[in-house]
């Protein structure tokens, strides 16, 4: 059987005069090396894509991490510049790009920003500077240019029993990295807690109910993912799941 088809989600970014939709290549190698997979960039061009037409011909949805945050406008809150950056385009194609593909039970993983807008696209809440919230530790990375030590593992994360988390990971706690000013706040429609961090903060989510496999988490494991097992774990199971859903197609 041909490699699966991995559709990732991409920023738009303004670079040498024009707007590029990229996605960094730590998730474009993770697909490649971890899942088994091909990786395919969408353009975030919002309503201009037929999202069916795309996902007619794809066997999983990867939505990356990013440095821009979802508009709060999106799940009620209100747009303030301290709570930038923002990339509405990347909103406008995310959000509709994973609420169809959970619909079609099209293998879908998120990673961080992927996993906050899996959770307003399913109708959930955000909160913002979770760092500035009693009781909450400092998610965001370490203040450096150093990408290892950004992208360093950092904090445990406690694995919900049953959980689809569990089903992949296979242990109750494990470390993590930590790049992230945001969290989830109300869950959306079926969305599930699958991991917690010590201060309460949402690690992982799946949806219950789901037709196809979706797992969420707000740490990175593209980066580590051919060193660190559970990263590794989480990339091999959704090529599994792609790999699955496309020999089904047939
Ligand atoms: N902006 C959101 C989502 C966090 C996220 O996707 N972080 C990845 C950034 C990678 C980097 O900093 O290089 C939030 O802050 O919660």
């Amino acid at each position: 059987m041909t490699k699966p088809l991995i559709l990732v989600t991409s920023d738009v970014k303004p670079v040498d005069g024009y707007n590029w939709h990229a996605a960094p290549s730590t998730y474009l190698k993770a697909v490649i090396s971890g899942a088994d997979a091909l990786p395919v960039i969408l353009p975030s061009f919002g309503a201009d894509i037929d999202l069916d037409a795309v996902l007619d011909r794809v066997d999983g949805v990867l939505a990356t991490g990013s440095r821009s945050n979802v508009n709060p406008e999106l799940y009620g809150g209100e747009a303030t510049e301290a709570n930038g950056p923002y990339d509405p385009e990347r909103d406008a194609t995310s959000l509709p790009l994973l609420r169809r593909a959970i619909e079609r039970g099209i293998p879908v993983f998120a990673i961080c920003r992927g996993m906050q807008e899996l959770n307003v696209a399913m109708g959930g809440t955000l909160l913002s500077e979770i760092q500035e919230i009693e009781g909450r530790d400092d998610h965001r990375a370490p203040v450096t240019e150093e990408q290892d030590e950004r992208f360093k593992i950092s904090h445990p994360v406690t694995v919900k029993p049953g959980s689809q988390l569990e089903a992949v990971i296979n242990q109750p706690e494990f470390k993590v990295n930590s790049l992230h000013r945001q969290a989830l706040g109300e869950l959306g429609d079926g969305v599930e807690v699958d991991a917690s961090a010590e201060d309460g903060t949402i690690e992982a989510v799946s949806v219950k109910g789901a037709c196809g496999y979706v797992l969420a988490t707000q740490w990175h494991p593209e980066y580590w993912v051919g060193s660190d097992t559970p990263s590794a774990k989480l990339f091999k199971a959704f090529g599994d799941a792609a790999r699955a859903y496309r020999a089904a197609q047939k």
